[in-house]
């Protein structure tokens, strides 16, 4: 699987001429505006594609960001989330997750624990936003304090996918918060896999070395 991810990832560079790309993820309660909120991005961007199963919709679109072309694979789930999990492969080599909530239900909010610990056990380190979205339908929440994001020091957005109040500032600072964490990740998935990548490597040369060693004679054996 990781093969395959990194063999189109490569493709995808090429095909449409980007310096890096990002997968971010959006995990909330049912019902909550995921879908409305990624709908509205897309309004904003230039070519958006969306490819879509009966499980998921990937969004793929490209922004410029301090000059470096970046393609943005976003992925929203069509009602797995009903269950209260999502398929590993969501987590896979995700960068950021935005994480929704819907203000005016208060248990799409007293879920954001749930959804949290989830992430942290498949990512204990990419960047995670906190949006409370819908804010539109009652202006005066934005009075109220919703204090689990400041608990987890995590950066939280108002946001109203109906007027798109906030929705391109919170998927800027996400991009761009994916990609610093691209660059200085120690996620211990990530680390594995680049052993793993480099274990590919060494073999590759040790098998072109290998007449000159045994010349040599034998290494001692571990
Ligand atoms: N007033 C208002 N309604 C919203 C907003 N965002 C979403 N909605 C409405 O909330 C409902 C659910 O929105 P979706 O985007 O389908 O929610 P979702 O989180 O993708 O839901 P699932 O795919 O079932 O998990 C729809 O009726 C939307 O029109 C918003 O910012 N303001
Ligand atoms: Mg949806």
């Amino acid at each position: 699987l990781a093969m395959d991810v990194r063999g189109i990832s490569d493709l995808d560079l090429e095909k449409y001429d980007a310096d890096e790309q990002v997968k971010i993820i959006c995990l909330g309660d049912s019902a909550v505006g995921k879908s409305k909120v990624v709908r509205f991005l897309m309004k904003c961007v230039s070519r958006p594609q969306q490819l879509s199963t009966y499980a998921l919709t990937l969004y793929k679109y490209t922004t410029t960001i301090n000059g470096q072309t970046v393609l943005v694979d976003f992925w929203d789930t069509a009602g797995q989330e009903r269950f209260r999990s999502m398929h590993p492969s969501y987590y896979h080599k995700a960068h950021a997750c935005v994480m929704v909530f819907d203000v005016q239900r208060k248990i799409t909010y007293k879920n954001l624990p749930n959804w949290y610990k989830e992430l942290r056990e498949y990512r204990p380190e990419i960047p995670c936003v906190v949006v409370a979205n819908k804010i539109d339908a009652d202006i005066k929440v934005t009075q109220k304090s919703f204090n689990f994001a400041k608990k987890q020091g995590l950066p939280f957005y108002f946001v109203s996918a109906a007027d798109g109040t906030n929705v391109v500032k919170v998927f800027k600072d996400a991009i761009q918060m994916a990609l610093s964490y691209k660059k200085n990740s120690s996620d211990f998935m990530d680390e594995v896999m680049r052993e793993l990548e480099n274990f590919d490597l060494e073999r590759k040369e040790e098998s072109s070395d290998k007449e000159e060693e045994t010349q040599q004679g034998k290494p001692d054996s571990a």
